[in-house]
């Protein structure tokens, strides 16, 4: 569908895509771009709408190259951050915009914001004013209005940036499930890592103006492609250790792994690292340390431990499952295994096994 070949994009003399690559497929219609702060996202997604000349390279949608096709003539549907409504005017209006400009039928055009409401849920909600509804709902009359004239494609620039946690969360699984009703393939510009997993198929790293790694979500978080994305990715210790037969030995103990035996660099996630009582001897070469802080989340005690050990490990970030765990006491740490990361490794031999899909 969309084929991104070696593009160059430049703001001056400043390089922001270099020679970049990407594509978006059938098998994974819906894409998620996630890359720190201007890296280039916003960038890449507006050159692929075409409000960015390309400097070099070309992008296609199906077959076609795009080069000489202005962006009213691609048929793409653009959602940014604060959905950009034409203010004062009614929610209707806003969804039915794209339609009287391509000069759609009164009639056709009445059925086809009542159904574009309905799907983004809000029936009803026609009349009002765009100043009288809620951010999420804002943002829910922008994707209305994107979608309604059967794009080929939609492009969402960080829809969700302007909204609350919760909301965020709950709308992205809602436009995640709008756009595969709609069989619409969609690209989804994000800097949150739980927003890609919740939406795409597929998640693209992006990291100065390049694509470093795409995969999907649970690969992505298990085998990022090195260092630097695996800190991005949340990753908060990285460790040496030595593969054999499956299991990787390093300073916090042993843990099983998917990868071919050698040297590896484990990344080391809050999840990765289970804090236990002193009491659970459970083997396996585990090591123990003292709890410097401990804070109770909905999901579990997030804890600072510094383990006991000799050199410059410093302090690792770990969870309890429960609330017994209080700073100052002395733990023993467990790995994880399935929440470890293995850093610059494929996932899996020939299969996979052991990695989730
Ligand atoms: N119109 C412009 N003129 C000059 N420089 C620009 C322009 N737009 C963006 N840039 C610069 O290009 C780089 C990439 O910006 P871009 O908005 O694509 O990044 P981003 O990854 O989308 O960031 P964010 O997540 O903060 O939106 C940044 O250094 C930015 O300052």
């Amino acid at each position: 569908m969309l084929e991104i070949d070696t593009i160059t994009v430049r703001y001056g003399a400043d390089v922001v895509i270099d020679g970049l690559s990407w594509s978006v497929g059938p098998q994974a219609p819906v894409a998620a771009l996630l890359g720190p702060s201007g890296c280039g996202k916003s960038t890449l997604l507006r050159a692929v709408a075409g409000l960015e000349p390309l400097v070099a390279g070309t992008i296609g949608f199906d077959g076609q190259d795009l080069a000489r096709v202005p962006a009213h003539r691609r048929d793409f549907g653009v959602v940014f951050q604060d959905g950009q409504l034409f203010d004062g005017r009614s929610v209707a209006a806003n969804v039915a915009y794209g339609l009287k400009m391509r000069r759609w039928g009164r009639r056709e055009i009445a059925a086809r914001v009542e159904e574009m409401l309905e799907l983004v849920g809000l029936a009803g909600y026609g009349g009002r004013s765009v100043r009288e509804i809620s951010g999420g709902q804002a943002q829910r009359v922008a994707l209305a209005r994107a979608l309604a004239p059967r794009p080929r494609l939609l492009l969402l620039d960080e829809p969700l940036a302007a909204l609350d946690k919760l909301l965020r969360d709950r709308l992205a699984v809602d436009i995640a499930e709008i756009v595969r009703e709609t069989s619409t393939p969609t690209v989804i510009v994000t800097h949150d890592h739980t927003e890609a997993a919740l939406m795409a198929d597929r998640v693209s790293v992006m990291r100065d103006g390049q694509i470093v790694q795409t995969d999907t979500s649970a690969r992505l978080w298990l085998r990022p492609v090195d260092e630097e994305a695996a800190r991005f990715l949340g990753v908060t210790t990285v460790l040496d250790a030595t593969v054999a037969g499956d299991v990787a030995d390093c300073v916090l103990g042993r843990v099983a792994v998917d990868v071919p035996d050698g040297r590896v660099r484990l990344g080391l996630r809050p999840e990765s690292v289970v804090v236990e009582p002193l009491s659970h001897d459970i083997g396996n070469g585990s090591v123990t340390g003292r709890v410097l802080h401990a804070a109770v989340l909905p999901g579990g005690v997030r804890l600072d431990v510094r383990p006991d050990l000799p050199g410059e490990i410093g302090v690792i970030a770990a969870t309890a499952p429960s609330d017994g765990i209080v700073a100052g006491a002395t733990v023993r740490l467990r790995l994880h295994a399935g929440r470890v990361a293995v850093l610059g490794q494929r996932a899996g031999r020939e299969s996979g096994a052991g990695v989730p899909r």
